[in-house]
């Protein structure tokens, strides 16, 4: 009750409020003049609707009595403020330095709106200055990270041996780098002509890259035999197919020697441990001879069924 009074008269000057009521009507002006002295007039107030409540609350607010004295003063004195001042003054300033005498006019139905536009707006100010604060400084950030980024990708890969001087990346239709270089340490260098490249097109030729006419099935004495050597071709054995390896021989980037340790058996396992990335059947599609039965089983697949 002791707030009540110091927000109502002393923020507002006592010479507006006369003045609003003096310009309202006759009543207003014995308002202000007995607000403090009068304490009966608000039963007499009330015929105005609006300017019956004002005049009691003030007197109210005079009389330190109780907080519902207090509440229809400060109603009153909101309906007489409530042309100038009422939202914005109750949104910034009076909320957040003295919230008891909102309460009071809490009751109103305008404190609500304000108490919840109040928050937001300071909040809101707040937030915004650290955006463009920490948008530069991201933008700045972000370079650093890239650097780290770029030292793996010059570095050697792990499951990769020192990449050739030309990269390989043009003329390859499968993606593997061309060994064709002489800057390459430890590089097998291939024969002009026998670029992966070359390889591909060979294979998209139509010439016989497997040796037989048709599929055959393969024993494994049949698979040793035809070892590469003395004049036999070199076949090798993968997940059970058998493929033709001696026209890839001078094709392949590891070296034909490399190549030759698959042959006359199964190099799957040489493979594997060699290049997993690999896919044989792509590679060596043309050079598919057969697939590989037990002992007893000779001739023609298609002699089979
Ligand atoms: C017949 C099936 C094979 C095919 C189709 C084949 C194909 C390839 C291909 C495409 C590469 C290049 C891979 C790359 O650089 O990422 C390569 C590299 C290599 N291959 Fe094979 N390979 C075969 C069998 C073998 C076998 C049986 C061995 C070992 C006994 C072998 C040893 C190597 C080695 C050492 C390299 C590394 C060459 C280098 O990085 O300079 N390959 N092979």
């Amino acid at each position: 009750a002791s707030l009540l009074p110091l927000t109502g008269p002393t923020a507002h000057p006592a010479p507006d409020n006369r003045l609003r009521d003096e310009k309202r009507a006759p009543p207003a002006q014995n308002r202000a003049t007995s607000e403090t002295q009068r304490s009966p007039e608000p039963t007499s107030s009330p015929q105005t609707t609006p300017k019956a409540a004002p005049t009691p609350v003030e007197d109210g607010v005079a009389i330190p009595s109780f907080s519902l004295a207090a509440d229809e003063s400060s109603d009153e004195d909101d309906e007489d403020r409530l042309p100038p001042p009422s939202f914005p003054a109750l949104n910034s300033a009076q909320r957040t330095s003295s919230e008891p005498t909102q309460t009071g006019p809490s009751l109103m139905a305008p404190p609500p709106k304000p108490t919840v536009m109040g928050p937001p707006t300071r909040p809101s100010s707040s937030l915004m200055p650290p955006p463009p604060r920490i948008v530069p400084s991201n933008l700045r950030a972000l370079p650093k990270p890239s650097d780290t980024m770029r030292v793996p990708t010059t570095g050697p890969l792990p499951n990769r041996r020192p990449p050739s001087s030309n990269g390989g990346l043009a003329p390859q239709p499968t993606g593997y780098p061309t060994v064709n270089t002489s800057n390459a340490r430890g590089k097998v260098l291939l024969t002009p002509g026998h670029s992966p490249l070359d390889w591909a097109n060979l294979q998209r030729s139509g010439k016989n890259l497997s040796g037989v006419s048709s599929l055959i099935r393969v024993t494994p004495a049949m698979l040793k035999h035809n070892n590469g050597r003395k004049g036999r071709p070199a076949w090798s054995s993968y997940q059970g197919k058998v493929y033709n390896i001696t026209p890839y021989l001078p094709y392949h980037p590891g070296g034909e020697g490399e190549l030759r340790r698959a042959a006359g058996k199964s190099g799957e396992k040489l493979f594997m441990e060699t290049h997993p990335w690999v896919n044989w059947e792509n590679m060596l599609g043309e050079c598919l001879v057969g697939i590989m039965v037990s002992e007893e089983q000779t001739g023609s697949l298609e002699d089979m069924d």
